[in-house]
């Protein structure tokens, strides 16, 4: 299967924070949701990826080519939103347009015109009396209306309604009928997930901790649920992290199958949701988390 993003071995330190031997393939046809928590370095990846930042080391690849000799050919098959305003707020979405256009030799009018339409936005206002909405679409628009092959977002959804954040999900499936676009977008809103997402790929604390399929993650992790004196120093090493209160323990598992084994029907086996793994990950020992990567 086609690698469209291709990380290898990136570093990037910033004082306080450091991206650690970041590996990451993003597959060809299908949408990668890109989730962790605050300050855990998605916007970093995202901005390497979009050549805005420059990695420390490792080697980044764009449809198997590299930015150093192919960027202009890279970013025209690339459609990047960003959660922040990139557009000048004195112009008009109409002479954005203009500036924006000539980037790209694959820009299409017509289909400019059909998303301004659909989204319902103002041509001939400025920009800076957008709502952050209304920016979002802006920036969709201009995402969208040049055919891109990869859909790059920085939290789309973030700021918009549930009814349009409903929408933009099923336009963005409905834009990967064919086969031939790739989306990875990172995302808060992890139910958003749920409706769109193939694979999941999940950074903490600067460290890629999986990228897999979503179907795969519900059969793979598991939260157990039972009484706490089930647990021991060696039935203890099987979670990533446990709670325990009053009532019991709750911990998550990597491996649904081996707690099945160990516990039996002792415990109560559910299926964790993304935030589960956020949560629970974010708790257990850091070096515990990766040796599961
Ligand atoms: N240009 C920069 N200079 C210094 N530190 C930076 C810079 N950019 C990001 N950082 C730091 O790197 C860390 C990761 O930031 P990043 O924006 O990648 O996180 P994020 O996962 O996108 O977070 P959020 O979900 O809150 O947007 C943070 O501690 C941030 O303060």
């Amino acid at each position: 299967m086609e690698n469209v993003i291709e990380l290898q071995h990136v570093n990037k330190a910033f004082s306080g924070f450091q991206l650690k031997d970041f590996s990451l393939s993003v597959k060809k046809g299908f949408v990668t949701g890109f989730i962790g928590g605050n300050g855990v370095g998605k916007s970093t990846t995202i901005k390497m990826i979009m050549n805005l930042l420059k990695p420390d080391s490792g080697t980044i690849s764009i449809f198997g080519l590299d930015y150093k000799k192919h960027e202009k050919e890279i970013k025209e098959r690339i459609g990047f939103v960003f959660d922040d305003n990139i557009f000048y707020e004195n112009l008009t979405l109409q002479e954005m347009k203009r500036l924006i256009k000539p980037a790209y030799k694959n820009w299409d009018d017509a289909l400019f015109h059909q998303y301004v339409e659909m989204f319902e936005l103002p041509l001939k206002k400025s920009i800076k009396t957008f709502s952050k909405g209304m920016m979002m679409k802006a920036s969709l628009t201009m995402a969208l209306s040049h055919h891109a092959e990869l859909i790059i977002m920085d939290e789309p959804t973030s700021g918009l309604d549930p009814i349009f954040r409903r929408e933009l999900l099923e336009l963005l499936h409905n834009l990967m009928q064919n086969g031939e676009k790739t989306i990875f977008f990172s995302t808060h809103i992890t139910t958003d997930l749920d409706r769109i997402a193939d694979y999941i790929t999940f950074i903490h604390n600067g460290q890629h901790i999986f990228t897999k399929e979503y179907y795969k993650i519900e059969e793979e992790y598991a939260i157990v649920k039972g009484e706490t004196n089930l647990l021991d120093r060696d039935t203890e090493r099987e979670f990533i992290a446990i709670r325990k209160s009053n009532h019991g323990f709750e911990a998550l598992t990597t491996n649904k199958q081996r707690a099945e084994a160990i516990f039996g029907k002792s415990v109560i086996i559910e299926k964790p949701t993304l935030e589960d793994i956020m949560f629970y990950t974010k708790k257990g020992n850091e070096k515990y988390a990766k040796s599961y990567s």
